[in-house]
């Protein structure tokens, strides 16, 4: 039986839209006296052995986004694999001790894995980390310990696609059944919910959001981490929660939407959307 308070209706009724005239509401220019330690220090916990694709794509879309700092957390044995794709990454290692208190922001979860060791690393950062982007096998391992929601840190976004939702809050039957206990659970549980999908859905539980880029090219595996990365790296340049994940999904999708113009649906990858962000920025500064 679903239960729809009248409340979370009449919010999914005055959910706004994210257009570009929202979007240059929230973007701030990139101030010209600055240093790299202006525009914050972003950590993404991501990647395992047959899964460093996943923290590459992350980490450079992080990068794109305009963080001033990137370090990332992965196995030792992966260390040429990042030095080799993306030098200007710092490393650290998951098997050595890390202070994660002293990163703007972290991302968890794009090809994690879900090993016992996976989920004493996502545990490790609820109890530490500031602000948090919770992706992929982090929502699995959440979805499987429902009492750390109780642990949540205060700034945390959760980017579910429709599955892992539905692992996280139960079987759904449609996107609006779902978009409704997104916004009651972004409130119970003070946080921000992406839920990915054609027209990806924001809320914090108060103020609901749909977007408008992005198109099917963007359904191949991948294009979920680069968003990851990109909501972290405007959470580390002092965005809010929901003024990052805003930021993050409409210049994915509309990266992706300039991406149509050398690439077709089928033929484009999240690498090529990368590549684009910057000419994504370039549209919401006209
Ligand atoms: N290069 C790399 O290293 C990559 C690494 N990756 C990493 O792999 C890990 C597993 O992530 P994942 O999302 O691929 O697996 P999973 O959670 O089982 O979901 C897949 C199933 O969910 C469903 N489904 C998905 N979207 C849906 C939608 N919009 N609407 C409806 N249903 C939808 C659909 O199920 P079906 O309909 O087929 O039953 C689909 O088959 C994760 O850590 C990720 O970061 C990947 O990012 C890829 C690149
Ligand atoms: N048909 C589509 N139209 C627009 N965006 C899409 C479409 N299919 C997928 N996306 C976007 O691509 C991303 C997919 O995320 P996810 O499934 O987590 O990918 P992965 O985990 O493989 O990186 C989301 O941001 C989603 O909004
Ligand atoms: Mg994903």
């Amino acid at each position: 039986m679903f239960l729809i308070s009248s409340g979370n209706v009449i919010n999914l009724c005055i959910m706004k839209i994210i257009d570009k005239a929202l979007v240059q509401t929230i973007y701030k220019e990139r101030n010209e006296i600055s240093h790299k330690g202006s525009h914050g220090h972003s950590l993404i916990i991501a990647g395992s052995y047959n899964k460093m694709g996943a923290s590459l794509i992350s980490a450079k879309a992080c990068l794109r986004s305009g963080t001033g700092l990137l370090t990332v957390l992965v196995p030792k044995s992966e260390k040429q694999t990042v030095n080799i794709y993306l030098p200007e990454a710092m490393l650290h290692f998951r098997e050595d001790l890390i202070d994660f208190s002293t990163y703007n922001a972290i991302a968890i979860g794009p090809g994690l894995e879900q090993n016992e060791a996976a989920q004493k690393l996502v545990f490790s950062v609820f109890l530490i980390a500031k602000s948090l982007v919770i992706d992929a096998d982090a929502l699995n391992i959440l979805a499987q310990n429902q009492d750390w929601f109780n642990d949540l840190p205060e700034n945390s976004i959760l980017t579910p696609h429709p599955k892992e939702f539905d692992r996280l809050f139960g079987e759904h039957n449609s996107e609006q059944e779902r978009r409704l206990t997104a916004i009651k659970k972004a409130k119970e549980f003070n946080c921000v919910i992406v839920l990915k999908g054609h027209k990806t859905f924001i809320t914090n539980g108060i103020d609901s959001f749909e977007n408008t880029t992005g198109n099917s090219g963007l359904a191949k595996g991948g294009s979920g981490d680069a968003l990851t990365g990109m909501i972290t790296s405007f959470l580390a340049q002092k965005y809010t929660c929901l003024e990052a994940s805003i930021l993050g999904v409409y210049l994915h999708g509309l990266a992706a939407d300039i991406t149509l113009k050398t690439q077709s649906k089928e033929s484009m990858l999240i690498t090529d959307v990368i590549e684009n962000i910057g000419l994504a920025f370039q549209k919401i500064q006209e």
